[in-house]
């Protein structure tokens, strides 16, 4: 239950009850307002409440509850009822509260929309919330103090970073994309949002997740997602957030540094803790603030030893740079990704138990391209109005339809999209371009068309590999199958194959 208990002012006349015949829709509101909402569809919101959205709306349930809550309040207002303390029991003020909320946070939404947005623009300004003034007032107004309003103010400012990160990050319409947005909502306020706002907002530090999924299925994207949605408290005296969610996000693609620079890119060195050290330097865990999030993409892919180092940092939240002995505190999430099997790793003693443990309290697997459009054919569509729009800024409903055109004439009906949502995104801009997508499958009659590339000297040698490579992943399946057969390793492999995407 809320805090609400603990409001009660002395001299305070606490002798009204809401009455029996509102109760119902008070509690649906107060039900609604701490749950997932990518957890309702609208069809089940209208029958809870009797209210009509109309058919294949795609409105938030908010819009739904709006009107009706704010009748509701004025006529509580008429039989006195003007805040918290005119409440005698504490369900009624609990139910008096949410509703309240609800109402002050659908108030402020478009200011809090215009603020994610101009920090997006200018990622290292710290923002004067210039709407919290009157924020507060209607908190205060509630029957809220100071902790207390600040504490909802937060929460505001963060439920809507998630909704739109969630929403924008992750388009789609199959159930399994469904599924994945209200997972990844439950990531970052528990599937019990009293239980969040109560006890844990501030102790999210433990819960670590792990995301896993082929490559392009957005795992990056997901991440992103959960890191720029933590809790980031408000400092009235100077109107802003204490941190800026554009620097809450930290992410680390652990195949890109060779071993022995691994460790003092994530943990930073002093100067002079080795050969070339020649000042000091701050690694990522020092750089991600406290209300963020660490992605450590290819988390299946670091030795033993670096695992060692980071379950200790996920056990006791400490760590030392390269050649210092201070011993450093990490307050943020950490977030890792692999498109590798971590129990067969598990098994051949590559991945170590324990490290796996700590770093699974949420497992999130990501859905493949192909899952998804064989769950809704119109998926595809829907994915290339989303990337459409991301790559000309608007909303470009005709240009998409056109791209699908194309795209559907040029590739197989059962095509497997091996490189998911990256190798989509790639067929659109080529498809934009003017220039046909096949797909990375290559029919048979067109399978000559690199060979004799290659044979009339038309490939570049990277070229060429990206191209075999290509090839044999399509046939074996795997990173591993394809760098034992070619005699590359495994990180060279999967470069060659990205680059052909
Ligand atoms: N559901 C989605 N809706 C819109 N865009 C998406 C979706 N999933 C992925 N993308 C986009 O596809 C691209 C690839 O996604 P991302 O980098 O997150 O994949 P990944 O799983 O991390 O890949 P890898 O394992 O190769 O690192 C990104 O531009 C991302 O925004």
């Amino acid at each position: 239950m809320f805090t609400v208990a603990c409001l009660v002012l002395s001299g305070d006349i606490m002798n009204k009850t809401l009455p029996s015949a509102q109760r119902p829709f008070l509690q649906t509101v107060a039900d609604l307002m701490f749950s997932n909402p990518f957890d309702h569809e609208v069809s089940e919101i209208e029958a809870l409440t009797g209210l009509s959205l109309g058919e294949g709306s795609t409105e938030h349930f908010y819009v739904l509850l709006k009107p009706k809550l704010e009748s509701v309040m004025t006529t509580l207002a008429q039989q006195g009822v003007n805040g918290l303390s005119d409440l005698a029991s504490s369900d009624d003020r609990h139910l008096y509260m949410a509703a309240n909320l609800f109402l002050i946070y659908d108030r402020y939404i478009d200011d809090l929309d215009a603020l994610i947005a101009q920090q997006i623009k200018e990622p290292e300004r710290r923002l004067k919330v210039k709407f919290s003034k009157s924020a507060f007032q209607d908190l205060a107004q509630l029957g809220l103090d100071n902790t207390q309003s600040e504490k909802y103010f937060a929460l505001f400012y963060q439920l809507r970073r998630a909704y739109l990160f969630i929403n924008r990050e992750l388009t789609g319409n199959a159930a399994c994309i469904k599924r994945l947005r209200r997972d990844l909502w439950n990531n970052v306020f528990t599937s019990d949002a009293l239980l969040y706002v109560n006890n844990l907002w501030s102790r999210m530090e433990d819960f670590s997740t792990l995301l896993l999924g082929e490559t392009g299925t957005g795992k990056g994207a997901a991440a992103k997602a959960i890191g720029c949605s933590g809790l980031i408290p408000f400092d009235v005296e100077s109107q802003t957030f204490k941190a800026k969610f554009t620097e809450s996000f930290v992410a680390i693609n652990l195949l890109e540094y060779p071993e022995g620079l691994l460790e003092s890119e994530l943990f930073g060195h002093t100067k002079g803790a080795f050969t070339g050290a020649i000042s000091q330097y701050d690694g990522l865990f020092k750089r991600c603030n406290a209300h963020g999030a660490l992605f450590l993409d290819e988390i299946g892919d670091i030795n033993i030893s670096i695992q060692i180092k980071l379950l200790k940092v996920l056990q006791e939240r400490r760590f030392s740079p390269v050649g210092a002995h201070d011993i450093c505190r990490f307050s943020g999430r950490v977030i890792a990704a692999t498109n590798r099997n971590l129990n067969e790793l598990r098994e051949a003693g590559e991945f170590r138990h324990d490290f796996y443990y700590r770093l699974s309290s949420d497992v999130i697997e990501l859905p493949t391209l192909r899952e998804r459009l064989e769950q809704d054919p119109k998926e595809l569509g829907l994915l290339i109005e989303s990337l459409m729009e991301r790559l000309t800024g608007q909303p470009s409903p005709a240009m998409a339809s056109d791209v699908l055109e194309k795209l559907q004439r040029s590739i197989p009906p059962d095509y497997s999209w091996p490189g998911n949502v990256r190798e989509l995104e790639q067929a659109v801009r080529r498809t934009v371009l003017g220039r046909e997508y096949t797909g990375e499958y290559i029919p048979r009659e067109k399978l000559p068309v690199w060979v004799e590339s290659t044979m009339a000297g038309g490939l570049t040698a990277n070229e060429l590999l990206s191209a075999y490579c290509s090839s044999l992943y399509r046939k074996e399946g795997t990173y591993e199958k394809v760098a034992a057969i070619t005699g590359l390793d495994r990180r060279t492999v999967k470069k060659h194959i990205s680059a052909a995407l």
